[in-house]
């Protein structure tokens, strides 16, 4: 297929999430539109979305896990489809990194080329933004509530979170059920922290409606991922507590990486590119090796604060990260369509 001869790593042997129709792209000619394979696509459990790219001649399909890609593939793949003018439709496993280059058009950076974490790409970085005390009070608030609330801690893998204006549901990677917040107000505890996120970092434009602290114990990670765009919208915010560690970031489509050390007491604030079109992670390890020496982790703290998106929408250039056309948005965002309606 067109410029995938030097795309190694693009197809999978077996199942994977993510699937190519290899033969239809957008357009007129033997071509369809979203919504057509939408309608091939969506009569099939666990189906997410369908990404397509102007002007190449192929499609991409998400699917929630791999064995729905691989019931959707055994009922579609190499057969007639009546919907598209009973044009016979291949499909292909792709692999993450796969799904990402072909969204981007191919025309993705060539890997190794390293991100580079500074401002320019979204990443703004303030080491000892909270002094020893600040980190004491924060703590010392953090066992006040705990006393006060008694939970709702939720562990996700080894790590557990504790939500304060919205909740948010692991499964769903979206916002859930309200009453799993502690409180539907951030912590006043706070306040003061936002204040002065705000004066350091005008630019960022943090506004937080919702607050998650999360205790790593050592051992502990948050797998590669990307902030829902649709959940939250504009900057992210981490406040880091307790014992240093790695954050990775990945350019999904090169798999090129960039490591941060995520100092206690520091700031970090990620917006535009950095949050939108890069992923990132704190590996699930015991020891971090930083300049060669392995440095043992302890247990870290970490507060997030984030903005709920209302819209529902985004319009980012990262097609390969971005949920705006993932069917739960786009059911929420009718459904929120209908009631503003009525
Ligand atoms: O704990 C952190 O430093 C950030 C975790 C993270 O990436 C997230 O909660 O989305
Ligand atoms: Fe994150």
């Amino acid at each position: 297929m067109e410029g995938l001869q030097d795309a190694p790593d693009v197809f999978s042997d077996r199942p994977r999430k993510d699937m190519c129709l290899v033969n239809v792209g957008y357009g007129a000619v033997g071509g369809a539109t979203a919504a057509e394979l939408e309608r091939v696509f969506g009569r099939h459990a666990g189906f997410e979305r369908v990404v397509m790219v102007h002007g190449k001649p192929f499609s991409l399909v998400r699917f929630r896990s791999g064995d729905d890609a691989a019931a959707a593939h055994a009922a579609v793949h190499a057969r007639a489809c009546a919907e598209l003018r009973g044009k016979v439709l291949f499909l292909e496993y792709v692999t993450a990194q796969g799904f990402a280059r072909l969204a981007g058009g191919l025309g993705s950076p060539s890997a190794g080329d390293a991100p580079v974490l500074d401002a320019a790409h979204g990443v703004h970085y303030v080491p000892d933004f909270l002094s020893a005390d600040d980190e004491a009070l924060i703590m010392q608030r953090i066992r006040d509530d705990e006393r006060r609330e008694a939970g709702p801690w939720a562990q996700v893998q080894k790590r557990f979170v504790k939500h304060y204006g919205y909740a948010f549901d692991y499964r769903l990677k979206h916002i859930g059920d309200a009453s799993l917040t502690a409180s539907p107000q951030l912590p006043l505890w706070i306040l003061p922290f936002v204040d002065r996120i705000q004066a350091r970092l005008p630019a960022c434009a943090l506004a937080p409606d919702q607050l998650t602290v999360q205790r790593y114990p050592p051992g502990a990670g948050i797998s590669f991922h990307a902030d829902s765009h649709t959940a939250f919208a504009g900057a992210i915010a981490v406040l880091s507590l307790g014992t240093p560690v790695q954050m990775d970031f990945r350019d999904p489509a090169t798999r090129a990486q960039a490591t941060l050390d995520l100092c206690p007491r520091s700031l970090l604030v990620i917006v535009g590119e950095a949050r939108l079109g890069w992923e990132h992670a704190i590996r699930a390890r015991r020891s971090d090796l930083v300049d060669g020496h392995v440095r043992e982790r302890a247990e870290r703290w970490s507060i997030t604060l984030r903005t709920v998106g209302k819209t529902l929408s985004c319009d980012c250039p990262y097609p390969a990260l971005c949920d705006a056309d993932a069917k739960l948005v786009r059911d929420r965002r009718q459904a929120k369509e209908a009631c503003a309606n009525t």
